[in-house]
């Protein structure tokens, strides 16, 4: 009872399928109801896997799985979520409403590859480390890491992407808290206000030694001028001091607006009084900060980093305070954290320092906690993320208008891939997309991520999904290239046709080889339903659904007669039928769709058919 209703509940409330984006926990956390629906079509394997409905909230999720004898639905247990740093409780409030929640701080690399075996999602802030390590002993489980944050350099990204996890971050709720700490450390550092403090705390009143410098009419050079660099630079144009910004990517117009000039790297540290570095932490920029840089520098220049910690190299800087190319330096992030308790650039006397507090604000830290609650929760539900580091954003409109065309790619790679020849690598695949779009109007990132999928699974034990469909085909040598096709139809229709090419390789169904010697399968979505339209350079017309067996043979009576007695006899059932010809009596391919799979028995007799000259069994 339960089950129906919650199937009800399951195809109206829900938009995205696991098996597109599977981002749900794994099957070791879920247990099956076993219900299969002979009948549900294409379009209903594709719908949902949340479920939302009070009423049945003893199976607080389902998920439908596409099999060979219909549509399987599942109910998922609640997803495992580990909050391994404080998070605000806003946020924390919105993940137990999901899922169980385990908050454990201060765990140690090692009790973290033990805790993640049995989690599917994990939410870090800057000081957990989510190595290679931590995935490995995840063993597959864990679909999606969420950063409370912005910066992303305590994942390893490329680990992540291997086994298909999703990062997502929260990369607006603390911009300002960030701005405003760099400000915070800018006056501070001027006007001396940690050391006087310390010194009358000391007991003492050393107003000489405490002489600062003005900031109005001082140049600022803020290095990164990306969400918090452009605020920090807003804000110090307030206190009148000159602004210019050296990054080579952001545009000088958004520069402009806000009265910034964006200079060279060179002319930006040669010419500052005040550098405030806002820029990420990447192998480009890590100690982009060293002896060499520090020698061009305007001699008693202050330096703010509330970016990170690697992007100077430390003992350099020391050296420059030393030397007195750098006046004074406040810094709220250290290559390692915290720092060694004897660091000399902590205990020098010219350096203010906070411990990683910039986006430390109780505003920011709800906010962040909201951002990255409803970011992972989306993740795990199947939705495509709008904050996702290491996966294509797709937009929910853009995503829902590709629905159809997302299961035909997967299908037509499936397919495509069947119908090689054991033996024959495959290594080139050509993606041809007929459209009346304009390119940039159609985004087919996600339908390549889906072909491959397509064309990978069925050879491999490798789970492939829109995560690590690029780098999962990269790994295996698979060149996908991809081509576009102006066709003059309506551009309300993303997408007229998709054509699959295998070239160089053998086809195990001669006549599925083109003109040009490729493999070569063609889909169109009609109805909103995928149908195949082609195979080598025979024109069909069947529903991908199901099986699919093909057979060329010479046009003439009592072909379909032939095999579907056989069929029937061992009572597999045809729900389709279509016969692409090059002409009448000469060749002709037989395309059956099957419900239920046909035995080798049946597989054999259909072989021997006189008239038949070649087969083969698909599974879709
Ligand atoms: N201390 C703290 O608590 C916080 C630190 N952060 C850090 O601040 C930094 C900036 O954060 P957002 O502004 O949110 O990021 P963002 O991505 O909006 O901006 C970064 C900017 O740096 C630029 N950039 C990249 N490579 C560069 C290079 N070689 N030279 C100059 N610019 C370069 C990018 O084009 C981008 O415009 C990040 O490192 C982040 O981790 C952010 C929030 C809080
Ligand atoms: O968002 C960032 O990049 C930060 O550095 C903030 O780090 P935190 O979340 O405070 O550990």
């Amino acid at each position: 009872m339960a089950a129906s209703a919650a199937t009800k509940s399951l195809l109206r409330l829900s938009s995205t399928s696991p098996d597109i984006f599977p981002l749900l926990p794994s099957a070791a956390s879920s247990s099956t109801l076993c219900l299969s629906f002979r009948s549900c079509s294409i379009e209903t394997c594709f719908l949902g896997i949340h479920l939302a409905n009070p009423a049945c909230s003893k199976i607080p999720a389902l998920r439908t799985r596409s099999t060979g004898r219909g549509l399987r639905i599942e109910a998922v247990a609640r997803p495992t979520i580990l909050v391994a740093e404080k998070l605000g409780e806003a946020g924390l409030g919105l993940l137990r409403e999901f899922a169980n929640v385990d908050c454990s701080y201060n765990l140690s690399p090692e009790e973290l590859c033990v805790k993640i075996s049995l989690c599917d999602a994990l939410i870090v802030r800057s000081g957990t480390k989510v190595t290679q390590e931590v995935f490995e002993a995840s063993k597959g489980r864990l679909k999606v890491v969420g950063r409370a944050g912005v910066g992303i350099d305590n994942v390893d990204l490329q680990a992540a992407t291997e086994s298909g996890c999703l990062v997502v971050n929260a990369p607006t709720a603390n911009t300002v808290a960030a701005a405003e700490h760099g400000i915070a450390l800018l006056t501070a550092m001027a006007r001396n206000v940690a050391q006087a403090d310390a010194s009358m705390k000391a007991g003492k009143w050393q107003r000489n030694k405490y002489v600062g410098v003005s900031l109005v009419g001082k140049t600022l050079a803020v290095m990164g001028f990306g969400k918090v660099g452009s605020e920090v630079a807003r804000r110090a144009r307030g206190l009148g001091m000159h602004v210019i910004a050296h990054d080579p990517y952001a545009p000088a117009d958004r520069a402009r607006a806000i009265g910034v000039d964006l200079v060279s790297f060179d002319e930006a540290i040669s010419t500052a009084d005040f550098i405030s570095l806002h820029m990420p932490l990447t192998p480009t920029t890590a100690k982009i900060f060293n002896d060499e840089t520090f020698a061009k520098l305007k001699k008693g220049v202050r330096i703010i980093n509330v970016a990170r910690g690697g992007v100077i190299d430390e003992d350099a800087l020391v050296r420059a305070l030393d030397n007195g190319t750098v006046a004074q330096a406040a810094l709220d992030v250290f290559t390692v954290e915290p720092p060694p308790k004897d660091s000399k650039l902590v205990i020098h006397e010219n350096v203010i320092v906070t411990p990683h507090l910039g986006a430390s604000t109780v505003e920011a830290q709800e906010g962040v906690a909201v951002e990255i609650a409803e970011a992972v929760i989306g993740a795990l539900k199947g939705e495509l993320a709008a904050t996702a580091v290491n996966a294509p954003m797709v937009p929910a409109e853009v995503l829902s208008e590709l629905a159809s065309y997302v299961i035909l790619a997967e299908k037509l790679g499936r397919l495509a891939v069947q119908l090689v020849a054991g033996g024959s690598g495959i290594k080139g695949v050509k993606v041809v997309y007929t459209s009346a779009r304009d390119p940039d109007d159609l985004d087919t990132r996600i339908l390549r991520a889906m072909i491959t999928k397509g064309i990978i699974e069925p050879i491999s034990s490798v789970f492939v999904n829109i995560v690590n469909a690029d780098y999962t085909a990269k790994q295996r040598g698979l060149r996908i290239c991809e081509e576009r096709i102006f066709r003059d139809t309506s551009p309300e229709i993303p997408l007229d046709s998709i054509q699959i090419h295998l070239s160089n390789v053998e086809s195990k169904f001669a006549s599925a080889l083109s003109d040009a010697g490729d493999i070569t399968v063609e889909g169109r979505v009609k109805d909103g339903i995928p149908r195949l339209t082609l195979v080598g350079s025979f024109s069909v017309d069947v529903s991908l659904e199901g099986n699919v067996i093909l057979c060329r043979n010479t046009d003439q009576p009592g072909n379909i007669g032939r095999v579907g007695r056989i069929l029937g006899e061992q009572n597999v059932n045809i729900s389709f039928m279509s016969v692409g010809r090059t002409a009448p009596r000469k060749q002709a391919i037989m395309a059956i769709g099957v419900d239920e799979e046909p035995n080798k028995e049946t597989l054999r007799k259909i072989g021997e058919t006189p008239t038949i000259e070649e087969f083969v069994f698909l599974k879709l």
